[in-house]
């Protein structure tokens, strides 16, 4: 039998992180999740246990921390980049490194107290690799959004097992994962953050709905359109079912006011919305 090594990478996957500033008597925090992961010489590895390539996923772990201490933790994306430089330009083993981030937003209580924001969750994914092209997308994870009006679904395809009643009048309720791809010359990833945030928002909200698919593809097309430095989004929205309870039994009407939200079975609407002349993508989405 013929067998070879294929695509590998390996790395420390979620090491959490808090990183406290304290500058005077009000203090920041950031909160994150880091997960490392590199690829390279890795032959000897897998086929004969020789390490001598291998840095440890445990300094991986200690690696953030070390850099955290001594870099702070800004922007996401400019943490990440930090560290999968540091690790493809101190070890000629590794020619790849993706660096993966989650960051929990928290509010202000006081000077040194927060209170954990329970909304979504900033990401992004950022690649280097030794001969320095590098990638960055960024994103966000359930944003949580309902609409009480404005969305119908009808006029689709009908077969034997179609039972679902056409509608004009329906809830719309998703947990948005977005992820965005920027082109380079980013000046802010916090800016560009709340700007793609607000432009979903604005499109979701704005969009008289004929079905998920096409808030998508409003919520990608919207977000573009504000962020230049852009081109690609990404978006995944699971369509979490509201239906109206039948009250008929107890004599009462019910023109989708009371409601069972329902967990599972969901539909999953997932797209990509570009620009005509995005350049590729290359590694950036792996
Ligand atoms: O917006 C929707 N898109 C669908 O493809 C679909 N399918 C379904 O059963 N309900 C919905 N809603």
């Amino acid at each position: 039998m013929s067998v070879k090594l294929g695509p590998n990478r390996y790395g420390k996957a979620e090491t959490r992180l808090v990183h406290v500033v304290r500058e005077g008597p009000v203090h920041r925090i950031k909160d994150i999740t880091v997960s490392t992961s590199l690829s390279g010489d890795m032959e000897a590895v897998h086929l004969t246990g020789d390490n001598a390539s291998v840095l440890p996923t445990d300094t991986q772990k200690n690696t953030a921390y070390a850099f955290a201490r001594k870099h702070g933790v800004g922007q996401i994306e400019e943490f990440a980049q930090l560290l999968a430089r540091h690790f493809v330009s101190s070890q000629p083993s590794i020619h790849h490194a993706r660096v993966q981030i989650e960051e929990y937003a928290w509010d202000r209580a006081g000077p040194h107290s927060f209170v954990r924001d329970g909304g979504e969750v900033r990401t992004c994914v950022v690649h280097h690799d030794r001969d320095g092209r590098g990638t960055v997308v960024s994103g966000l994870t359930d944003l949580v959004v309902l609409n009480t009006a404005g969305s119908e679904f009808h006029g689709y395809l009908v077969d034997e097992y179609t039972t679902l009643p056409p509608t004009r009048d329906r809830i719309l309720a998703t947990a948005v994962t977005a992820r965005w791809r920027h082109t380079g010359g980013t000046r802010s990833y916090a800016g560009s953050y709340e700007k793609l945030r607000a432009a979903l928002l604005d499109a979701f909200a704005g969009t008289h709905s004929l079905s998920l698919q096409q808030t998508l593809y409003a919520m990608g097309e919207r977000a573009l359109s504000v962020c230049p430095e852009i081109c690609e989004v990404r978006l995944v929205m699971p369509n979490k079912h509201h239906v109206a309870v039948d009250l008929s039994p107890f004599g009462l009407d019910n023109d989708n006011v009371v409601l069972q939200a329902l967990d599972r079975p969901y539909g999953l609407i997932e797209g990509s919305v570009l620009r005509e002349d995005a350049p590729d993508a290359g590694f950036a989405w792996e």
